[in-house]
């Protein structure tokens, strides 16, 4: 009995360590239909980082059960391995609808489990409340799933920073860990009201608030999606307005717009190389102890060297 316990305890302390793909990038996220088998085997041949196969917003009323059952089979099969790293995550309906208990069950009851389930339209921190007690029931084993939660409304911007608090503190004795913040800029633009214009000022307080938030609870801050898929001019700009804010990565609809974020998503050489020469200096610096330091003409310390560090690591996934 105090073996089990202690077990239990351990397997909890030592729980973050092995969550899958909490490190893994999610520079473009791709919806998927979850109804559409024939999109569903083409995502599975693309380079993206992230796959949502979509029980929500992408899926007709009268599609839901065909949809989560076809996901369901596919989860089934296990995900089909690639050279490359990726996340295989379902967004599942939201908690204010008839859909999403059915959604979890059945996804959270597969052969094998999604790396990560994807929350929409969560406007407050009952919501997390319900969704921890019910993915504890759900998950019988030591798995533990990871999580991507939506804000989408004015509701859920005032109570951001409630969801995230009890969202970390649930994530310690549940079986989930919570990975990163969406913003759902169309769902957002329709609950305030906003009109849409070609530089997005109408949304920037909120597109704003989402990374800050993000960023004080050290989750990734995925950007809002840019519908028009055949302008690709377009939504490079709008990729890089969003990475220079800190995003690390964006809502994808299309295979079109997937090498296009993930390229923009990356660091440019010349960030990699003011990163890599700031580190070797940095380094140099702290053995003579000295803490600021003048860097190309720019003073140096720890905030700018974590940001180069930053660069770093992304430029590892640079082929
Ligand atoms: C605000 C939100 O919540 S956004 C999320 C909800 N919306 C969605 O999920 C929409 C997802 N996207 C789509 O359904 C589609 O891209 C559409 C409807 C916009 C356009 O679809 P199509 O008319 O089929 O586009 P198109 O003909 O250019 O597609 C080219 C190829 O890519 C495939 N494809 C298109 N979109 C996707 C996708 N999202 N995932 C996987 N494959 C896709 C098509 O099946 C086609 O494959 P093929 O060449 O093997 O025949
Ligand atoms: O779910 C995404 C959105 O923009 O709404
Ligand atoms: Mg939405």
């Amino acid at each position: 009995m105090i073996y089990k316990t202690v077990l239990k305890k351990l397997q909890l302390y030592l729980k973050s360590a092995f969550v899958r793909n909490y490190n893994v990038p999610r520079r473009a996220l791709m919806y998927v239909p979850g109804d559409d088998s024939k999109k569903i085997k083409k995502s599975f041949t693309l380079d993206v980082d992230c796959i949502a196969l979509d029980c929500e917003d992408g899926v007709a009323v009268n599609k839901k059960k065909e949809a989560r059952e076809t996901i369901r089979s596919y989860l089934d099969l296990g995900k089909p391995q690639r050279n490359i790293e990726y996340d295989l995550g379902v967004r599942i309906n939201a908690l204010d609808t008839e859909y999403w208990e059915e959604d979890l069950e059945s996804c959270l009851s597969a052969k094998y489990l999604p790396d990560t389930i994807l929350i929409p339209k969560v406007e407050n921190s009952d919501i997390v409340r319900q969704l921890s007690s019910k993915i504890k029931n759900l998950i019988k084993t030591d798995s533990t799933i990871n999580v991507i939660i939506y804000i989408e409304s004015a509701k859920a911007f005032l109570n951001l920073v409630d969801i995230c608090q009890v969202t970390e503190s649930l994530s310690k004795n549940s079986k989930f860990q919570h990975v990163g913040l969406v913003f759902g800029s169309d769902d957002f633009c329709a609950n305030i009201g906003a009109t849409r214009t070609e530089s997005s000022l109408e949304i920037l307080y909120a597109r704003q608030k989402l990374v800050l938030v993000a960023k004080a609870f050290n989750l990734q801050a995925i950007d809002m999606v840019y519908i028009k898929y055949k302008d690709l001019d377009g939504l490079k700009q709008q990729c890089e307005d969003g990475m220079r804010m800190g995003y690390t990565g964006k809502q994808v609809i299309h295979p079109g717009q997937v090498p296009i974020v993930q390229e923009a998503f990356l660091p440019t050489q010349l960030q990699i190389e003011w990163a890599t020469g700031l580190l070797k200096s940095f380094h140099k610096h702290q053995k003579d102890g000295k803490g600021a330091f003048t860097y190309k003409g720019t003073m140096i310390d720890m905030p700018t060297m974590k940001q180069a560090e930053n660069i770093v690591k992304l430029a590892k996934l640079k082929k």
